[in-house]
C-alpha cells in the first residue's frame, strides 16, 4: 500500500474544487501535448483520464506523431505554426480555461505559446510535466534549445512533475541515476522551488535492491514528503503521462495534493498490473482504460 508520512496542505487552486461536487461547474483544461497515432501516451491519455474526472479537455496539439518516439521509426508533424491562430480563435468564442496542463512539446517557440496562454488565463492552474528525457537520455526530438525553453517554463509552474533526468536538466546538473537518498530528493525539490516552481512532485526514485518506487512532493510552504508504491520489474511507455493526468484529475476533483500524489502512483501501479495481462503489452504501452472507473470515483464523496 502507498504510504504518506505526512500531508502537505497545498491547494494550488482551492476555489476550483467546490463546483463539481455541487454539480454546477465543469472545469476546463487546456491540454498542451502531442497526439500519437500508435502507442498510448500524451493526448491519447490526457483526454480520457481528465474527461473521466468530469473535466472538459481542450487539446492544444504540439505535434502529430505516427507513434511515440521509442519505436524504431516514426513520423512527426510539428504544429507550431498553427497554434497562435488556433488559440486566438478560442478568444473569439470566449473559451475560458481553469488549468493549463503542458507536456511533450515540439519546438522552443511552443513555450512562448504556453506563456501567452498564461497571460490570457492568468488565474488558471499551471501544471508543467516537463516531458523531455528519461533514464539519463533526452528524447530524440528534443534539441538543446527546446530543453532550455522547457527548463524556463518549469520555473513558472504551480505544479511541476519531473522525473530525475528532467530535474537534472532543469537544474543544469548531472543525472545521478535513480538511487538517491531522501536528503538528495529534498535538495532537488528545494532547488526547483528556488527557481520558481511552487509545488514539485519528483518522480521515480528506485533504490538498488528495493522493491519500492518512491515519489517525493514538496512546496515552499510544506516539507518534502514521500509516497511509495510497489516497484514492478518492467517499464511501459505512457506511464509518465498517465501519472501526470491522474494527478491533475485528482486535483481538479478537489483532492489535496497528498491524496492526488497517492492516487496517481497507485493508479499507474494498478494499470501496469492490468497491462501485463494483455497481449503485446510492452509494445502497446500502459492500459489505463479498464481502470477509468477509479478516476470517475474521484467525484464521489
Ligand atoms: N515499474 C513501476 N512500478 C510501479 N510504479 C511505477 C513504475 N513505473 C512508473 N511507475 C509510477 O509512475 C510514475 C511515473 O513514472 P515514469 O513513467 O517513469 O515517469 P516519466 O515518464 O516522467 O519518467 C512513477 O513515479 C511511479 O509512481
Ligand atoms: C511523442 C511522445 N510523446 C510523449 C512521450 C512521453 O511518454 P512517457 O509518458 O512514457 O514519458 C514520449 C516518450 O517517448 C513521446 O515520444
Amino acid at each position: 500500500m502507498p504510504q504518506i508520512t505526512s500531508a502537505p496542505a497545498v491547494s494550488p487552486a482551492p476555489e476550483l474544487y467546490l463546483y463539481q461536487r455541487e454539480g454546477a461547474y465543469i472545469p476546463r483544461i487546456a491540454a498542451v501535448h502531442d497526439l500519437c497515432g500508435y502507442g498510448k501516451c500524451s493526448l491519447g491519455v490526457a483526454i480520457p483520464v481528465l474527461s473521466a474526472a468530469g473535466c472538459d479537455v481542450c487539446p492544444v496539439p504540439t505535434g502529430l506523431f505516427s507513434s511515440h518516439t521509442a519505436f524504431p521509426g516514426w513520423y512527426m508533424h510539428d504544429t507550431t505554426s498553427i497554434l497562435a491562430e488556433y488559440l486566438n480563435a478560442w478568444k473569439g468564442i470566449n473559451v475560458d480555461i481553469d488549468a493549463i496542463y503542458s507536456g511533450f512539446l515540439g519546438a522552443p517557440e511552443q513555450v512562448d505559446i504556453i506563456r501567452s496562454l498564461y497571460e490570457t488565463y492568468p488565474n488558471a492552474l499551471r501544471i508543467v510535466d516537463p516531458v523531455m528525457a528519461d533514464h539519463g537520455k533526452v528524447y530524440p526530438t528534443y534539441t538543446p534549445e527546446l530543453c532550455e525553453a522547457m527548463a524556463q517554463l518549469a520555473c513558472d509552474a504551480d505544479v511541476l512533475t519531473p522525473n530525475l533526468t528532467e530535474a537534472a536538466i532543469i537544474l543544469g546538473e548531472e543525472w545521478q541515476g535513480t538511487d538517491i537518498s531522501d536528503a538528495e530528493a529534498n535538495r532537488i525539490i528545494r532547488a526547483l522551488i528556488g527557481r520558481g516552481a511552487k509545488t514539485v512532485v519528483l518522480k521515480g526514485i528506485q533504490r538498488e535492491g528495493e522493491t519500492l518506487i518512491r515519489n517525493f512532493v514538496g512546496s515552499a510552504e510544506t516539507e518534502t514528503v514521500e509516497v511509495h508504491n510497489e516497484y514492478l520489474p518492467y517499464m511501459l511507455h505512457g506511464t509518465g503521462d498517465v501519472y501526470a493526468s491522474c494527478l491533475l484529475a485528482a486535483i481538479m476533483a478537489g483532492r489535496s495534493l497528498s491524496e492526488a500524489v497517492d492516487f496517481a502512483g497507485s493508479f499507474v501501479h494498478d494499470a501496469m498490473l492490468v497491462s501485463a495481462e494483455q497481449p503485446h503489452f510492452h509494445e502497446r504501452g500502459v492500459s489505463f482504460e479498464p481502470l477509468l472507473g477509479k478516476v470517475c470515483a474521484l467525484l464521489e464523496e
